[in-house]
């Protein structure tokens, strides 16, 4: 069960074809290569993130697991389904959440898209009632089910969008930038409601964010997506590797000394008897530890992991200079 494959892509791409007008009469076309044979495996059950610099193609891909968009080669399944065939059948084993747009009705108070939501899908009343239930007490959305939706605040909207895709039942759920906007504390609860989710009831997850800490504190793989291309497919700590970070030793020493010399670590700052150490991530902190105290008066020292934050920047950087150095 651990291993079956729930999303299957083959090599999978999405070619747009842009007009843009270049002159009064004169039109370009420009071939708008989105999504650039793209290849992974989704186990049910699995949490991923997948995450990538702006315009690099996570959307498209996004849509054509929805069957929004069709590919323009390669192949992929949902379930077994062949999103852009039948949509419509495949819709009722997926939910969706876009942060950056509702699929809940504006002027409605919430319960009622709830009730038009549970028509749509034909959801089995007793199912409905029982899903309601649970998701608007973990979502803690009790005291609002009768405030129309442009009433709500950021964080309440979002909650309620991700209690409307998940009336159904779905078996994977898409989230696309679920976190964006929101205060500290409503990240908080939706990460915890999403952890829940996952572990509870197995729901299948794919998050789409540009805040690493919802990567962080929520999936143990992640996707790196860059110019359509699949740059990295791992746990997130093997990005610490790809993008060659340092970690850094934080040493105090019983008074103030010259630099400290333990190549390949290098001193990068020096405060008073304080003395901060960058050293390569794959290096071993023990025996750079055991070198330093065996030749400097060690009163403390700590290791600080490096922020993931950064690594991708240089992934991303590195990339693009890649795509430079290829072009010129
Ligand atoms: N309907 C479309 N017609 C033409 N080009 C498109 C279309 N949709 C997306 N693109 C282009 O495809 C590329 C990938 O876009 P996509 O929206 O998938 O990126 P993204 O990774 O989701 O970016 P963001 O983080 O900014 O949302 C971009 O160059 C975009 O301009």
């Amino acid at each position: 069960m651990a291993d079956e494959a729930f999303i299957e892509l083959d090599g999978v791409e999405k070619v747009f074809d842009v007009r843009r007008k270049t002159g009064f009469l004169k039109r370009e076309r420009r071939r708008v290569r989105a999504v650039d044979a793209i290849s992974f495996r989704v186990a049910r059950g699995e949490m991923v993130g997948y995450i990538g610099p702006n315009g690099a193609g996570k959307s498209t891909t996004i849509k054509m697991l929805t069957g929004i968009l069709t590919p323009s080669g390669g192949r992929l399944r949902v379930a077994g389904i062949d999103p852009s065939r039948e949509r419509t059948r495949l819709a009722h084993r997926i939910g969706v959440v876009f942060g950056q747009r509702t699929t809940l009705w504006w002027d409605l108070p919430l319960i009622d898209s709830y009730k038009l939501m549970h028509r749509m899908y034909r959801i089995p009343d007793a199912r409905y009632r029982e899903n309601l239930d649970r998701l608007v007490e973990l979502l803690d959305l009790g005291e609002l089910l009768d405030v129309p939706v442009r009433q709500l605040s950021l964080g309440q909207r979002m909650r309620g969008d991700i209690v409307a895709a998940l009336l159904h039942d779905p078996e994977v759920l898409y989230l696309d930038e679920p976190t964006i906007g929101l205060d500290v504390i409503s990240k908080a609860k939706v990460r915890d409601f999403l952890r829940e989710l996952n572990t509870e009831r197995g729901t299948t997850v794919l998050l789409t964010t540009h805040d690493l800490q919802d990567i962080e504190q929520l999936c143990s793989r992640v996707m790196v997506i860059d110019h359509g291309r699949l740059m990295y497919d791992g746990p997130l700590a093997g990005l610490h590797e790809v993008g060659e970070s340092e970690r850094t030793l934080v040493v105090d020493l019983e008074r103030e000394l010259p630099p400290i010399e333990a190549a390949p670590a290098r001193v990068v700052k020096v405060e008073g008897p304080r003395q901060w150490l960058a050293f390569p991530a794959a290096e071993s902190a023990a025996v750079l530890v055991a070198r330093i105290a065996a030749e400097y008066p060690l009163v403390d020292l700590s290791v600080r992991e490096p922020d993931i934050e950064a690594v991708i920047a240089k992934m991303y950087a590195e990339q693009a200079d890649r795509t430079e150095r290829a072009i010129s």
